[in-house]
């Protein structure tokens, strides 16, 4: 299916100004082996401090070897879709897939202007299909669903007319966007039209929230009737349907909610994921599939035309597993201040990663190739066309064995069976929970079980079989998502991604071994590598950063006198890679104060989110705790009633004891500073003290974690509590008491 067409349909193209980072990069990493032999040559005469300061930056001098490797050749991928349109007929189906999980965290009405926008795509409608997987299983959530479709018919026709660039409702109806001039003309008639019917949509959806009865609809509301989120049967069902003919202008849309039952694990997103894949593949079968989260709808209205001309475009499907496109929010604050919008950062990884084996599947905005979602290394030779091997496999539904049959051997251009609603049945026995039951799902199949970000996993399973991955990143973006707050929220979404990864780290496909035994290239493991061990840095960033408080109180040294010449290793090392980065946020078209805030909050979360994260892999590994994926709350405020100090990036607070370390180390700090300034400082020992080098750092230290200095002051959530307080004060009073006796030695 996938013959090169005539005009070509994406290029590939190497970054510019690439020499100058490499040079950087490499003189950074010279000058870190300059630090190390330093210290290793005067390792003797001294102590212990200087001991731990070698281990740690032994470690960074490792991180940095990783990253250099990931950022030596990146690439990009241009694509034309306007090169597909000669070829509209021959356009491949396309399902899509939405996931919420709970309506209350993801408000339903965040879920439907993700579906809406994706109706509305510039595809043949006939072609697409959109299912939404709730493991809510909340009947407002269906009935939001139901009433959006509605919309969609006046909706879609609108968009397409005008060639509407927001697809979803609520961003281009919000604030921001102005109304047409005079309302006259018959495009202002309709706009005003357009606004009230979504108004009105979004009342009823309100309404039906504050009175939790949902009207007369009564049959259609039945199988919600006594179920319990964790307690229900299969639900799946047909909300609108696509009768094939040209003249219908909205996709299918389903809604699914898989079976749930206490005591039967549902494996979260990566569980509904594979849920979505079987029921979707006894319905229409697309040889490929979008996923998204519900926050995140399409902003590009082009953007399926975008993934299918890198899908079909490659010459050989073994060069495109997946398409993985970059999250990016539309409630971004200014210059991030709580650095969770990851721009350059993505963009950097992501993009190094794609000029090896590909980026890896970063959970939503990736469109897969089905076959790879199956299991199978690219271009497969064997044959298992044998039912019984293929139940075996993929569970027990000749239905879907039939469709997995020709997705692996067929054209995989079957669009079929054409009557979707007569498929509900076997869609809902392969969304049962015990499906699953001794099949491949979840190991070989699927999305992967076994960690919190399971897409990393799944994306490294999927490289592991020799297949590799494309990065899209159009303009205007494909997706846009919603950024969780500051503060709790995100410190909690963080120690989800750094468990998550240590998983993966300790999974059967770590990279680390996976290196070794199968498909995976050696660069591209080490990729990976860097980025499962991304909580672990937490460490040796706790004991580094300690140091200098460490050397104050005590009046000892962990780094050169000003008066060496080695003095200069540090200074060049701190101001070179600072500037390095610095230069490359002003690349990316961002500001100075987006990098401090991101360097920062790197800062910040490694001492604080990324510990826990390690915490918790340690219990899991001793097989006490599971780890459990807490879902991130979204909103949709485009306006600007949001609250200003959140606006203006002030941290807010919890009693959670995720801040208890972190709070700790900014005290000890402090106290350090404060014996420095009243002269408070023991004798050094043989006349040899701290000096410049360890109040420099004490500040820097001070200066990252100012947002927690604020909180000091700060009132209500904006201020620590003061039990956060009292036990990080106690954490600090013990540290100060231990370097007093460890200094007497
Ligand atoms: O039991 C569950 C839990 C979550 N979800 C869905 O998973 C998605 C992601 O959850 P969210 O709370 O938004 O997590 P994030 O940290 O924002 O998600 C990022 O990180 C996750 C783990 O790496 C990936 O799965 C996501 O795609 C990626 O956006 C949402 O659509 C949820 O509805 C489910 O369907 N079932
Ligand atoms: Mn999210």
């Amino acid at each position: 299916m996938a013959k090169p067409l005539s005009l070509p349909l994406y290029e590939r193209v190497s970054c510019k100004g690439i020499m100058i980072r490499r040079t950087l990069d490499v003189t950074v990493f010279c000058l870190l082996l300059s630090l190390l032999a330093y210290r290793l040559h005067s390792l003797g005469n001294q102590g212990f401090t200087w001991l731990l300061a070698f281990l740690c930056e032994s470690w960074f001098a490792f991180i940095w070897l990783l990253e250099l490797n990931t950022r030596w050749n990146p690439v990009e991928y241009k694509t034309y879709p306007e090169n597909l349109l000669p070829r509209l007929l021959e356009l491949p189906p396309v399902d899509m897939f939405v996931t919420t999980a709970d309506p209350v965290l993801e408000p339903p009405l965040v879920t439907i202007n993700t579906v809406l926008s994706l109706l509305a795509v510039d595809y043949p409608a006939e072609k697409l299909a959109c299912y939404v997987s709730d493991d809510g299983c909340s009947p407002l959530t269906f009935y939001s669903l139901v009433e959006a479709s509605k919309f969609a018919k006046l909706w879609v026709p609108f968009c397409k007319k005008y060639s509407i660039q927001v697809r979803a409702p609520f961003l281009y109806f919000s604030a921001k966007s102005l109304p047409p001039v005079d309302g006259l003309s018959c495009f202002e008639l309709e706009w005003k039209k357009m606004k009230d019917e979504y108004e009105h949509l979004c009342r009823k959806i309100e309404d039906a929230v504050h009175k939790s009865m949902l009207g007369p609809h009564s049959t259609e509301y039945a199988v919600f009737k006594n179920v319990e989120r964790d307690n229900h049967p299969s639900i799946v069902k047909v909300i609108f349907e696509n009768k094939e003919d040209h003249s219908s202008i909205l996709p299918h849309l389903v809604y699914v909610s898989r079976e749930k039952r206490p005591n039967h694990p549902h494996h979260s997103k990566a569980g509904a994921m594979n849920v979505l894949t079987r029921v979707s593949g006894v319905m229409t079968n697309a040889p490929f599939m979008l996923n998204v989260d519900c926050d995140m709808f399409a902003s590009n209205p082009k953007v399926i035309l975008q993934g299918v001309c890198l899908l079909v475009g490659v010459d050989d499907e073994q060069e495109c597993a997946f398409v993985q496109c970059p999250q990016i929010f539309y409630n971004a604050l200014k210059d991030d201040p709580f650095g969770n919008q990851f721009t350059v950062p993505f963009a950097i990884f992501a993009g190094g990663m794609a000029g090896i084996q590909g980026p890896p599947y970063a959970g939503t905005g990736c469109f897969h190739r089905r076959k790879a979602i199956y299991g199978l290394p690219p271009n497969h030779d064997f044959d298992i066309r044998d039912c019984k091997i293929l139940e075996e496999r993929f569970g027990k539904s000749t239905e879907f064995s039939e469709s997995v049959a020709e997705i692996l051997f067929g054209s995989g251009e079957k669009h079929f069976p054409c009557d979707i609603s007569s498929s509900t049945e076997s869609a809902c026995r392969v969304a049962n929970c015990s499906y699953e039951n001794n099949t491949y799902w979840g190991t070989e199949v699927g999305l992967t079980y076994g960690s919190v970000t399971e897409d990393v996993l799944t994306g490294l399973r999927i490289h592991t079989m020799g297949w590799k991955s494309v990065l899209l990143m159009p303009s205007p973006p494909a997706f846009m998502g919603c950024a969780p707050p500051g503060g709790p929220v995100s410190m909690t979404q963080m120690k989800r991604w750094g468990t998550g990864l240590l998983e993966v780290l300790f999974s059967k496909y770590s990279p680390v071994l996976s290196a070794f035994s199968t498909k995976l290239y050696f660069r591209q493991a080490l990729c990976y590598l860097q980025f499962v061990i991304w909580a672990s840095s937490s460490i040796p960033q706790f004991c580094y950063t300690i140091l200098s408080a460490y050397c104050i109180t005590t009046n000892s040294h962990f780094l050169p006198k000003v008066q060496e010449p080695f003095f200069y290793i540090p200074v060049s090392f701190s101001l070179i890679s600072n500037l390095h980065s610095l230069s490359q946020y002003l690349q990316y078209g961002e500001s100075i104060q987006a990098w401090w805030n991101k360097q920062r909050m790197e800062r910040i979360h490694a001492v604080s989110s990324m510990l826990f994260a390690c915490l918790g892999m340690f219990v899991k590994l001793l097989g006490f705790s599971e780890t459990v994926f807490e879902i991130t709350p979204k909103t949709q405020s485009v306006s600007n009633d949001e609250n200003d100090a959140e606006k203006e990036g002030r941290f807010s607070f919890d009693e959670s004891p995720i801040f208890v370390p972190i709070i700790a180390l900014l005290l000890v700090h402090l106290i350090a500073l404060a014996i420095w300034l009243l002269r408070l400082q023991p004798l050094a020992r043989g006349g040899d003290g701290s000096g410049l080098g360890e109040i420099a750092c004490s500040v820097w230290v001070v200066l990252n974690f100012w947002p927690l200095v604020r909180g000091l002051f700060g009132k209500g959530k904006y201020g620590i509590p003061m039990s956060t307080l009292c036990k990080s004060a106690t954490l600090a009073l013990f540290f100060a008491q231990l370097s007093k006796k460890t200094s007497m030695y």
